[in-house]
């Protein structure tokens, strides 16, 4: 554990702060302002929203970026700041990890908004739109032309996106697709903070799993002590790398394997497995399924459970338990990263990585 947080201080606080301010993959900005807002309601990110309870020591942290919570470098970024403040905050002892369904975006001066498939204008506070007129925007497939009413407003508006129903669908595929090797070294050093921070963490930690929650979604939820997922029919977890033509890397199998033991996580790496929810509950992949509206309170209920464990004893168990599985990527991660950007960027993976985005869009049409 020592290792992990020594480590982590290398993402100095400075350096990723600065990136606060930066675009996401869906082009929206967050300006200063957003930021001064969200640390009022006790969130320290626009994509991120953390909420501490002091009287309990418990921080809930809703993943809150349109429109499935894909972990882009920004996203692991604002990730991993706000658990290493979390981590030093000695008043924090546990974490529960959970999506939000609907995001509020703040825009600020003259902005556009355009009602899209999943944006609609929610609340607008005066002085409100002034301009309204037409705009022509290229769908995302580059073929269509469509028209939509747009209004152009002065001051601020708040705007309303609503989530898809996961939890989180995984690396962004578009962080490993057509990027530069450096680009794809900066993304992987990423995945592996947020891994090695979540697995090492002193709190004990709970994924309250209100939706789907594929590949690194549920490599985000075996980095937790406990997994609470909704019932619902339409979710589904598992690290089904093998479907998209790539290999989960060894601390993605070794995770997995901690959780399922060995020959639930073969079968289920080699065949790219995602699982109901009730066959995750049967192979241990969580510990509990809960009705959806019930997923949050059951965790807040199950984790004081957790923290009526003396925190020392807890902690070096935790450690004890995790430590080698830790140790091996501490000591093998350039080389991870290293071949993580050989493989990625072949052509071949290319390829399949092309062929999954078409497919995830053809299924929408
Ligand atoms: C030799 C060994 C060397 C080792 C090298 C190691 C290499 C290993 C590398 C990486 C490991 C990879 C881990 C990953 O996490 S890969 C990501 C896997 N994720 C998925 O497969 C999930 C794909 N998504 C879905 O299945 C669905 O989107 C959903 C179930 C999550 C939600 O469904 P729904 O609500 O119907 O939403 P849409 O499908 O309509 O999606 C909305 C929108 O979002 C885009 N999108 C979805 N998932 C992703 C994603 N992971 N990244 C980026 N974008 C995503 C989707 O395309 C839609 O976009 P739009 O059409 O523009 O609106």
């Amino acid at each position: 554990m020592a290792n992990v947080l020594r480590n982590s201080a290398k993402f100095g606080f400075s350096g990723v702060l600065s990136q606060l301010s930066i675009h996401s993959r869906h082009g929206r900005e967050c300006v200063s302002p957003c930021f001064s807002l969200q640390q009022r309601n006790n969130s320290t990110s626009p994509k991120i929203k953390v909420d501490l309870d002091n009287s309990t020591g418990v921080a809930v942290l809703r993943m809150q970026s349109p429109p499935v919570n894909s972990l882009s470098l920004d996203f692991l970024t604002e990730f991993c700041i706000n658990l290493e403040k979390l981590e030093m905050d000695k008043s924090c002892r546990g974490l529960i990890i959970t999506s939000v369904s609907t995001h509020t975006h703040t825009h600020t001066d003259t902005d556009t908004v355009t009602q899209s498939h999943k944006t609609m204008i929610h609340t607008i506070t005066p002085p409100v739109c002034v301009v309204s007129q037409t705009l022509s925007k290229v769908s995302s497939t580059g073929l269509d032309i469509i028209t939509l009413p747009v209004c152009v407003c002065v001051c601020v508006c708040l705007v309303s996106q609503t989530l898809s129903k996961v939890f989180s669908a995984g690396l962004d595929i578009m962080e490993m697709y057509g990027k530069s090797p450096e680009r794809c070294g900066e993304f992987w050093k990423a995945v592996q903070e947020m891994w090695l921070k979540l697995y090492g963490s002193n709190m004990a930690t709970i994924a309250a799993i209100n939706g789907s929650s594929p590949a690194g979604g549920c490599l985000m939820s075996i980095g937790c002590d406990y997994r609470i997922m909704a019932d619902n029919p339409r979710y589904s977890i598992g690290l089904n790398e093998t479907q998209l033509g790539i290999v989960a890397p060894f601390w993605f199998k070794d995770t997995l394997v901690n959780t399922v033991g060995n020959r639930a996580a073969e079968l289920s790496l080699e065949l790219g497995l995602l699982y109901s929810a009730p066959d995750a509950l049967k192979i241990g992949l969580v510990d509990q399924l809960v009705p959806e509206d019930q997923v949050l309170s059951t965790a807040q209920d199950t984790m004081s459970k957790w923290l009526a464990v003396p925190d020392h004893a807890r902690q070096i168990t935790k450690s004890m338990m995790r430590k080698q599985t830790i140790d091996k990527l501490l000591s093998n991660r350039e080389a991870d990263i290293t071949n993580f950007v050989s493989f990625i960027t072949k052509d071949s993976i290319q390829r399949s990585l092309r062929m999954y985005l078409e497919m995830l869009k053809s299924r929408k049409a």
